[in-house]
């Protein structure tokens, strides 16, 4: 479908077979960002990853997503970092009878795994607070469409966009303060504890393996360098990318569960026959006996995929798709949510129904194009990893350690799944349960 949007051309994609076209016979074509307005504010110039143009610099910082940042064993050194947060949300968070607003909790449990992930050692809760503050209220506004992108030639329009731009500026300076602060804690901890500096182990937290590759170091190894200004980025892009998309996927899995008690049912039976008389803790030694759990999260991305469009990509030249010619600079949006819909691909395609997976080889690893919730291609989410391994450890303990009811006697049927239009798709009201602890055999 071709939308002409203000002075912009649009591409939106919306069935697989041509989703594999634009996303892999012609990926290297479609492998770059449209310069966004907000994102130059906000992601200091695109100097990040998620909308860094494609050319070396993206190529470089991806391999470090990659091979460092976001790596299997990245992702492994940070369980203790996932499991403490969980259990102490289990815990703190939850209050037993009470109405609890589970969105407000997996939004808070996230930020404060990535917190701590990206800056480690950093204990400064007001620092910590007002940093999740500025983050939620930048996403808010990054939602709005920016006249300016749309008209760019219009002077009328780059004045009506001033008035976005000065309070994303503002957003923006408040972040990269308290990001400033993060980054030279970092420096002068590194000065007086050189085996940490050196090390490049495990243990690092990300804004220490970004350090590794500033200038003095890269230089001595030879290699690509990043500055302040760009590991700012890079941990923008992480907030970004990594909190409010796992945080929502968790809150649709809920969601889906309190709609499908069935399906709610078997699902705890799983957790529970796995992790009772194991102690407490529901850790992620076993979590890959829960293959149902798995099913259900694979299900909740293919209906409630958190970036539906994806992240815009650009033409960067002229090409022919199926007999229509595309220019160069032409923007591309991928239509995950109406491609997980597709009857073509899926039986009953509106039906919760994790039962659909079972014995199929269809997953969210870029090479099924009817399933798209992370995308495919040079661009696909590096995260991932990253991103599954909160999911699942979350939903894995709020199945196991409560039983869960809907406020004021509602009917399963009844519960309100309006989405609220965003870059991150998630409920339009935060979602109120009512939980009952678990008594172990
Ligand atoms: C449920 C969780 C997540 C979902 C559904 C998700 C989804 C996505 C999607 C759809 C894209 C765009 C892909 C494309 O254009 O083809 C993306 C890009 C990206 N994601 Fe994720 N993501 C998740 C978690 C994470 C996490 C935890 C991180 C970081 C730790 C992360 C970091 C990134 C980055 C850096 C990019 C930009 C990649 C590039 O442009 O090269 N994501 N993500």
């Amino acid at each position: 479908m071709h939308l002409q949007i203000g002075e912009t051309s649009n591409v939106v994609v919306s069935s697989p077979e041509i989703a594999q076209l634009f996303m892999k016979a012609h990926d290297l074509n479609f492998a770059t960002r449209p310069i966004v307005q907000s994102a130059s504010i906000i992601l200091y110039d695109h100097r990040d990853v998620a909308f860094a143009p494609y050319g070396e610099y993206w190529r470089q910082m991806r391999k470090i997503c990659t091979l460092e940042l976001m790596s299997t064993k990245r992702v492994g050194s940070q369980r203790p970092i996932r499991e403490e947060e969980v259990r102490k949300a289990m815990v703190g968070s939850i209050r037993p009878g009470e109405v609890v607003n589970l969105g407000r909790i997996l939004g808070s449990l996230v930020c404060k795994i990535i917190w701590r992930a990206a800056f480690g050692g950093v204990e400064a809760r007001e620092m910590e607070e007002a940093f999740f503050s500025v983050q939620h209220r930048i996403v808010q506004a990054l939602g709005e469409l920016s006249l300016r992108d749309v008209f760019p030639s219009s002077w009328v329009m780059k004045m009506v966009a001033g008035r976005n731009d000065r309070r994303l500026k503002k957003l923006h300076a408040e972040s990269d303060t308290i990001l400033q602060e993060i980054i030279d804690a970092h420096v002068s901890r590194r000065r007086s504890d050189v085996d940490r500096a050196a090390g490049g182990g495990d243990d690092q937290d990300l804004v220490d393996v970004l350090l590794n590759f500033t200038h003095d170091q890269a230089v001595a190894a030879g290699g690509f360098s990043v500055t302040d200004f760009e590991i700012k980025a890079v941990i923008t892009d992480i907030f970004f990318g990594g909190t409010h998309t796992s945080s929502v996927t968790i809150e649709w899995v809920m969601s889906e569960l309190m709609r499908n008690p069935e399906e709610m049912e078997k699902a705890q039976k799983e957790v529970r026959r796995v992790f009772d008389g194991k102690g407490k803790a529901v850790d992620e030694a076993s979590i890959d006996e829960l293959h149902y759990m798995k099913l259900i999260v694979r299900e909740t991305l293919r209906l409630h995929p958190p970036l539906p469009l994806l992240v815009p990509r650009e033409s960067r030249e002229t090409v022919v798709i199926k007999g229509y010619q595309i220019p160069a600079k032409t923007k591309v949006a991928i239509n995950v949510w109406a491609i997980g819909r597709d009857p073509a691909y899926w039986i009953e395609p509106d039906k919760f129904m994790p039962e659909r997976f079972v014995n199929s080889p269809v997953n969210y690893n870029g090479d099924d194009f009817q399933l798209l919730p992370f995308g495919a291609g040079r661009r696909m989410c590096p995260g991932v990893k990253t991103g599954m391994a909160i999911v699942h450890l979350a939903v894995a303990n709020l199945l196991y350690h409560f039983d869960w009811k809907l406020p004021n006697e509602m009917k399963p049927e009844d519960l309100d799944m309006t989405e609220v239009f965003g870059i991150v798709v998630g409920r339009k009201n935060d979602l109120h349960l009512i939980p009952t602890p678990y008594r172990a055999p």
